[in-house]
């Protein structure tokens, strides 16, 4: 359970408590104060392990330029049985061809929500890859094969994703969880060191506050979480880091309220054109 990092920040703590002893307040505590409350300690621990991944759990991290989407491919590497999270229309050759390559067969194309500021591919996949099912939550009001009830759980070989309703951004925003594997996907619900907009579609400030805090908040502090886009270059983030260090969402509910209905943000380029699509999970024929 303890690292290397750990071991040396208790050794270095009880180091501490010896020369405050020797020098009592004075010295020690200008050098030593940002130990008073074991805060050092705490930040090396839980910046340190996170859960490694099952040994047949394959997991890729794939990045579309344009809408800044990150699109997921998970994958049961004895089974074979793959699936997609949030894949996007102008990536669909380049995620085909990564399957057929690592001889793996799709059984979902996912989506968090009904995306704004893009295709989903989720459409196109299904037409390029026989068996391939489209997958969208009930609440969102997209049609998809598979129509997500909150809670129901996905299944691809011996792995499974559990869907935590996490509306606020959309309706039907969700949040998938690998419970065994200690990871989430966000969508857009929760960004690294931010959230999602919540000035359109049906869009809510305090229903996402709520969401983040019920249901991503109270997962494990060493779960690593995987949003649907960024746009500053962070590719993942931590229960325990965005607790401490996302801006919006440290602040009590009404600050944070008051900042999301005041973003002023400009209007996706693509949204006349992504939401007729997305409507019916992507582009069909
Ligand atoms: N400039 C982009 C759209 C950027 C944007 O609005 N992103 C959304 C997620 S996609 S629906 C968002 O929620 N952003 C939160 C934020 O604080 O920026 C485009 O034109 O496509
Ligand atoms: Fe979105």
């Amino acid at each position: 359970m303890f690292n290397s990092v750990a071991w040396q920040s208790l050794a270095y703590h009880a180091q501490c408590q010896l020369w405050r002893r020797a020098f009592p307040i004075a010295v020690c505590s200008k050098y030593f104060e940002p130990l008073k409350s074991n805060k050092f300690i705490r930040r090396h621990i839980m910046l340190g392990p996170q859960q490694s991944f099952s040994k047949t759990f394959f997991f890729r991290q794939l990045f579309d330029q344009e809408s800044s989407t990150y699109t997921y491919l998970l994958a049961d590497i004895n089974s074979k049985e793959a699936v997609l999270i949030d894949p996007v229309l102008e990536q669909a050759i380049r995620d085909a061809n990564l399957i057929k390559e690592l001889g793996f067969s799709l059984k979902y194309a996912i989506n968090t929500h009904m995306h704004a500021d893009h295709i989903t591919g989720s459409g196109v996949l299904k037409k390029m890859i026989p068996g391939c099912k489209s997958i969208i939550s009930k609440s969102s009001g997209a049609n998809a094969d598979i129509k997500l009830e909150p809670h129901d759980v996905i299944e691809f070989g011996s792995f499974k994703l559990d869907a935590r309703p996490t509306p606020g951004h959309t309706n039907g925003c969700v949040t998938y969880v690998a419970e065994d594997q200690g990871i989430a996907f966000t969508g857009d619900t929760l960004l690294i060191r931010g959230c999602g907009r919540t000035d359109f579609q049906e869009g809510d400030a305090a229903t996402l506050y709520e969401s983040v805090h019920n249901q991503i908040f109270s997962l494990p502090e060493n779960f690593r979480l995987f949003p649907a886009h960024d746009y500053k270059g962070h590719m993942s983030t931590t229960v325990w880091e965005e607790k401490r260090y996302n801006p919006r969402l440290t602040k009590p509910k009404n600050e944070f309220i008051d900042l999301m209905n005041n973003l002023n943000l400009p209007y996706p380029k693509k949204i006349d054109v992504s939401v007729p699509a997305n409507k019916v999970c992507g582009i069909q024929d």
